[in-house]
């Protein structure tokens, strides 16, 4: 069986992104890690598919890159988002996911817009989503026990001396945890780092992991440990907890420029309705067919 793809990224997170709004799409774990893997596959963060839904346009589907299912993806929300708005022609959008809906519009932004070329591709557009409502409360992460969740009991490192402790927790309707570091780590910090708190047993269903350094009242630089996908160029959901864990504690305010290692993210969390929004670019890369 063979199935038409789009290839597109948002912020450099990348996506192979399925139509499945009229004929089924349902890849197994394993055809999901295939398709996602980037020496024999198409090679992706996230595997998605867009499917017919009862109350939104259309109900987005998340494959992490390790073939499980996940509830949302920030970044894949503006991809999709923007297709649905070129095939509807409407102004704005509503997208379902396991993790609770979402709208999505077309927004201005910084950088070159194009429709790609031969020196690869340009952004395509830029698109805003409504990401809802933080969850906060420790059963909603979740955690393993209650706790404050702006710092939650963990620590990486000695005792007497950890490296990093105290991050805050966020679920943006998937879990995340939010170190705050003094600067940017490099990528063996994070990998390491990582890859050793999502499956930490603080976390019930796993989590991922942000690498917070605020530069600014108005800026932070994040980089992300992926669940299920590793160290990904972009994290959407994860720049959103990282701009509520930082307003939490007042290193922020409540709208700051979250710089990651594909481009910058908008992030602003509205006081009247409690819902964070997030802008950002969304590329095209290719087009293709998946042999499954
Ligand atoms: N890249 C995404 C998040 C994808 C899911 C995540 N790895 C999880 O397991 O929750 C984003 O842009 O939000």
């Amino acid at each position: 069986m063979t199935r038409p793809f789009v290839k597109m990224n948002g912020a450099g997170n990348d996506f192979v992104v399925v139509n499945a709004l009229e004929t089924p799409f349902a890849p197994t774990a394993d055809q999901a890690r295939a398709i996602a893997d980037r020496s024999t596959g198409e090679g992706c963060d996230q595997l998605i598919a867009l499917e017919p839904s009862q109350t939104a346009d259309a109900f987005m589907r998340v494959w992490n890159a390790d073939g499980g299912v996940v509830e949302t993806c920030g970044n894949a929300l503006r991809c999709v988002g923007w297709m649905l708005l070129q095939s509807s022609g409407k102004d704005q959008v509503t997208i379902d996911t396991l993790g609770g809906p979402t709208t999505a519009w077309r927004a201005e932004g910084p950088g070159r817009v194009g429709s790609g070329g031969p020196e690869g591709p340009t952004t395509t557009a830029h698109v805003k989503v409504d990401m809802g409502a933080p969850r906060l409360h420790w059963t909603q992460i979740p955690l393993d026990e209650a706790m404050d969740t702006r710092g939650i009991e963990l620590q990486v490192g000695p005792i007497d001396d950890p490296v990093l402790h105290t991050p805050g927790a966020v679920s943006m309707g998937n879990p995340h945890v939010v170190f705050f570091m003094d600067h940017a780590p490099n990528d063996a910090f994070v990998r390491g780092t990582g890859s050793l708190i999502e499956h930490h047993p603080r976390f019930p269903q796993g989590v991922n992991v942000g690498f917070a350094h605020v530069m600014a009242p108005d800026h932070i630089r994040l980089r992300v440990w992926e669940r299920g996908a590793g160290l990904t160029r972009a994290c959407g959901t994860g720049a959103c907890a990282a701009l509520v864990a930082a307003a939490r504690r007042g290193l922020t305010g409540r709208a700051a420029t979250v710089e990651v290692d594909g481009g910058e993210l908008r992030i602003e969390w509205d006081e009247a309705t409690d819902h964070v929004f997030m802008t950002g670019p969304v590329e095209v890369e290719r087009t293709g067919t998946l042999a499954l």
